[in-house]
């Protein structure tokens, strides 16, 4: 049975007359990795906020493991382990005595607060770290102890906001991984606004777009979107646009750079092979054939766009 770790329903932020965050609903279940994407002021952070129980929503509830955050919020809280956009640090302490003092914060009992340390640390890498000041840790190995915080009491949800903004990309590709491996153990919400993070690291998708929610998925549809419907042609020797028109299933044709034209078409009825006879039989001198994927960041556009339109 899917148990649902996080159940937010028709969330909503007002500041003054501005709806920040707009009848936003959805669940999280255990093991999950849910990406939660949308561009700066989206409403992400705001969001991130009333999940944690750090802000009041206007309208809308909580529940952590079917527990009201507005009603038992010190019990709901127990349960979420939260990284903020910014990292909670005390940069004058050594690892071990900040994460010390986050297993007290968060209620571990005295006698296993040694073993949550450790443990934060070797999940976090920073097994070796433990007498470093935080401040002359990198970037990076900051964010890394910025997790190991919000793991340190084995909670069953963790949140985390735009972890990965102002990392190398070495680092990136690091806190990414460590990411990925908390969805084993815990249910995970990583804000972001950037895409390939979320199809590199999560199972599901929510898109947010001036405070709601745009689209709701599995990342391989996401992906299938970005397959789409159109190919990628070079042509030596190309026609009038009008005889690749003729082609069933073609639906439109346009030209890109150098001799290669981009050729959309009706969606499941890609007209590669019809394409390749014409173009051997009628001499085009046909040198490239493949799909042409939509970028993620085109799909994002898209998608806000249609909600726009709609
Ligand atoms: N305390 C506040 N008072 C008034 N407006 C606010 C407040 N906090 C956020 N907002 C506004 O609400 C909207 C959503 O902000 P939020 O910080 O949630 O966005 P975000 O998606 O997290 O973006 P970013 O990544 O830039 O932080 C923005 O337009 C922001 O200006």
């Amino acid at each position: 049975m899917t148990t649902i770790t996080v159940e937010a329903s028709e969330l909503t932020r007002q500041y003054g007359s501005r709806a920040a965050v707009n009848d936003v609903s959805f669940t999280l279940s255990k093991g999950e990795v849910l990406g939660f994407l949308g561009p700066n002021g989206a409403g992400k952070s705001t969001t991130m906020k009333m999940l944690t129980g750090n802000l009041a929503p206007s309208n809308g509830s909580v529940k952590i493991c079917g527990i009201d955050m507005m009603e038992r919020p010190k019990d709901a809280k127990a349960l979420i382990g939260y990284l903020p956009e910014q990292p909670p640090l005390y940069r004058e302490l050594t690892v071990d005595e900040f994460l010390t003092i986050a297993a007290r914060l968060h209620r571990v009992s005295p006698q296993h607060i040694k073993k949550a340390v450790d443990v934060a640390k070797q999940r976090c890498g920073l097994t070796e770290m433990g007498k470093r000041l935080i401040e002359n840790l990198s970037k990076g190995y900051q964010q890394r102890v910025g997790i190991a915080q919000a793991i340190i009491h084995n909670p069953m949800v963790v949140i985390l906001d735009e972890p990965t903004v102002g990392l190398d990309p070495i680092q990136i590709r690091d806190i990414r991984a460590l990411i990925k491996e908390l969805g084993g153990e815990h249910s995970v919400i990583l804000s972001t606004h950037i895409l390939p993070e979320v199809e590199m690291v999560c199972d599901r998708v929510q898109i947010i777009h001036k405070g709601s929610l745009v689209f709701n998925g599995g990342i391989d549809v996401l992906k299938q979107q970005r397959h789409g419907n159109r190919l990628l042609v070079g042509l030596r020797n190309p026609p009038a646009h009008e005889a690749l028109l003729s082609i069933p299933g073609v639906e439109a044709v346009e030209a890109v750079e150098g001799s290669l034209l981009r050729i959309r078409h009706t969606p499941g009825e890609a007209p590669s092979e019809a394409l390749v006879q014409a173009a051997v039989s009628q001499g085009w001198g046909l040198f490239q054939i493949n799909p042409d994927q939509t970028s993620l960041e085109e799909v994002f556009v898209q998608l806000t766009f249609q909600e726009a339109a709609a």
